[in-house]
């Protein structure tokens, strides 16, 4: 199968009288696994899965297989930096992955030149101290202790240590969640940018594995049910080299991480056996189904499940907010008056957004008021942007908050008064952080470039917008930014529930008319889409019949 082509860059060059998409490169600084399993190969499997081209640079040979480690060879310092040069020269890379790094003289050489490298190239680096297989990979004269990487350290744009290397690298015991956050918080302070512990090795849960994230500005737990497999060799390696290629792919960071870790999990869960030993996970190529993405926790959430809590005793379906009456929302425009909402639903729009910006505390209020009225009339869902407060004092049907009122929003209360919530999300990480609150809709966005709003987040596209619809259910999906008549029906088409609009109606000569046309191609579209489903489910069956026919059992 192909690597998934959206996550390739757009940029195509001319190669010969071919057109060929332009792969983001990333390298991988690390030792060969002869036993195919670890290392530069796992490395270089995980790139291709997701559709970056993988570089290796190799910093040391070893005659490994399954169940030893029976020589590991340092390459030169003159071939280590051969390779270097000339990869710089014609391959440079989007973002680099670090493996092992045999001996501190290598430590010190790759120092040196990372240091010529500019800053805003991500470098992740995954801590090889042991083989799965027991034995050590360092080749320090003499040395029994396990290598630091201090030197390396104001480099990592990420570090991804499992527990015993988080224990090894800081001297510090990391058996609960506060110890673990203690000993991550040692390393943030010697010049890591941020750190993710790897939560595979035994924690104090049982049925989950959890990894913890952390850097300056977001401390997440991320919990993936336990995959029982014998057959996790290279497991870091891959994971950290997924991390390096979802960045080169341009995720953010927090995004980079929770894609890396449902390949990982699906990798996991397709493992095969390789000689007497540990085997491999398998790389497979993207996208990667719902079951296989972790789910979003918070550290009070995770001492819980130390103390013996499952995940469903953390989502009672009594903490869930108020599911729409009307789940079929249609069109969904998003408007900045009154006036506007008399205007439109009229038209027989069953779901709108006063999200105002500008108005002082009074005026505020008596808008509110007014559209909350207007719903009731119009049998209409009526949610409030930003003004969560005014929501629940007059009784809104619901609320829209974007993540950074998440914090601050008083989330019980709304939910006790029955009050709907939507959440905006910009990409895998939001979209889980919302779906942890189980709201009345998730919010996608922004697909294509606004003028509305100066977003932080780059543009999601609808390739993306159809991996995030599936990851969202069972809470229903409003697609926003930069939709038109023009892009409807491509956006329709990822399955989403509803789209949002503001400048293709508020911007229209006639928004009356560009209402009502928008309203006919979203109906028209999602009749489109159930036809296509029908059809499949029709294909699928019949497929199903013809193979029981010739193999009854
Ligand atoms: C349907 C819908 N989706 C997303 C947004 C954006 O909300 P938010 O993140 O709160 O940003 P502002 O709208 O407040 O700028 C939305 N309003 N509606
Ligand atoms: C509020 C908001 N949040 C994400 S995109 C957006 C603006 C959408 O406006 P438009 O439909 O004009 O692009
Ligand atoms: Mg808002």
């Amino acid at each position: 199968m192909q690597p998934h082509s959206e996550l390739m860059p757009q940029a195509a060059k001319m190669n010969g009288n071919k057109t060929a998409a332009a792969k983001a490169i990333v390298w991988s600084i690390a030792g060969s696994d002869s036993g195919g399993g670890a290392g530069i190969q796992a490395d270089l499997l995980t790139m291709r899965a997701f559709g970056v081209h993988g570089c290796s640079l190799i910093t040391a040979i070893t005659a490994q297989s399954s169940v030893e480690v029976a020589r590991v060879e340092l390459v030169s310092e003159q071939m280590l930096a051969a390779q270097w040069h000339t990869l710089l020269a014609d391959l440079p890379p989007v973002a680099i992955k670090i493996g092992l790094v045999a001996s501190r003289a290598q430590q010190q050489q790759l120092a040196t030149l990372l240091a010529t490298l500019p800053t805003t190239i991500p470098v992740i680096i995954d801590p090889v101290l042991i083989a799965s297989c027991g034995d050590t990979l360092t080749l320090d004269p003499g040395s029994d202790a396990l290598p630091e990487l201090p030197e390396l350290y104001r480099f990592a744009s990420l570090l991804t240590p499992n527990l015993p290397e988080l224990a090894a690298l800081t001297g510090l015991a990391v058996t609960t969640p506060d110890q673990i956050i203690t000993a991550t918080a040692c390393l943030l302070t010697q010049g890591v940018r941020a750190v993710l512990v790897k939560g595979g090795h035994a924690s104090g849960c049982k049925q989950l594995a959890l990894d913890y994230l952390v850097s300056a500005t977001q401390q997440a737990w991320l919990a993936s049910p336990r995959i029982e497999t014998a057959h996790n060799h290279g497991t870091g390696c891959s994971l950290a080299s997924a991390i390096a290629s979802a960045l080169a792919l341009g995720y953010p960071l927090d995004d980079a991480v929770v894609l890396a870790k449902a390949y990982l999990n699906r990798g996991l869960s397709a493992a095969y056996a390789t000689g007497q030993g540990a085997g491999t996970l398998n790389h497979l190529p993207l996208p990667i189904a719902v079951e296989y993405f972790p789910h979003w926790l918070n550290t009070a959430q995770v001492q819980a499940l130390y103390q013996g809590a499952t995940l469903a005793d953390l989502q009672p379906s009594s903490a869930a907010f108020a599911p729409l009456e009307q789940q079929e929302m249609g069109l969904y425009p998003v408007v900045d008056s009154v006036a506007w909402l008399k205007r439109l639903l009229p038209l027989g729009i069953n779901t709108i957004q006063l999200r105002i910006k500008t108005a002082d505390q009074q005026q505020l209020s008596a808008e509110i008021a007014a559209a909350i009225a207007l719903g009731k009339q119009y049998q209409a869902q009526v949610f409030i942007n930003d003004h969560w407060q005014l929501a629940l004092q007059l009784g809104a049907y619901g609320v829209h908050l974007g993540q950074e009122d998440l914090a601050t929003a008083d989330l019980a209360a709304l939910r006790q008064a029955g009050i709907r919530l939507g959440v905006s999300s910009h990409g895998y990480a939001e979209l889980l952080r919302a779906k942890a609150l189980q709201p009345s809709y998730i919010a996608l966005g922004h697909i294509f470039p606004t003028k509305t709003k100066q977003m932080p987040s780059q543009p999601q596209g609808v390739v993306r917008l159809a991996q995030y619809v599936p990851l969202a259910a069972p809470y229903p999906t409003v697609a926003i930014g930069g939709i038109n008549a023009e892009r409807l029906a491509a956006v329709a088409a990822t399955g989403v529930n509803s789209i949002a609009v503001v400048t293709a109606i508020t911007e229209a000569a006639d928004p009356e008319h560009a209402t009502q046309l928008l309203m006919a191609l979203l109906a028209k579209a999602k009749q489109e889409a159930q036809v296509r489903q029908l059809a499949q489910a029709k294909e699928f069956a019949q497929a199903i019949s013809e193979v029981n026919a010739v193999c009854p059992n």
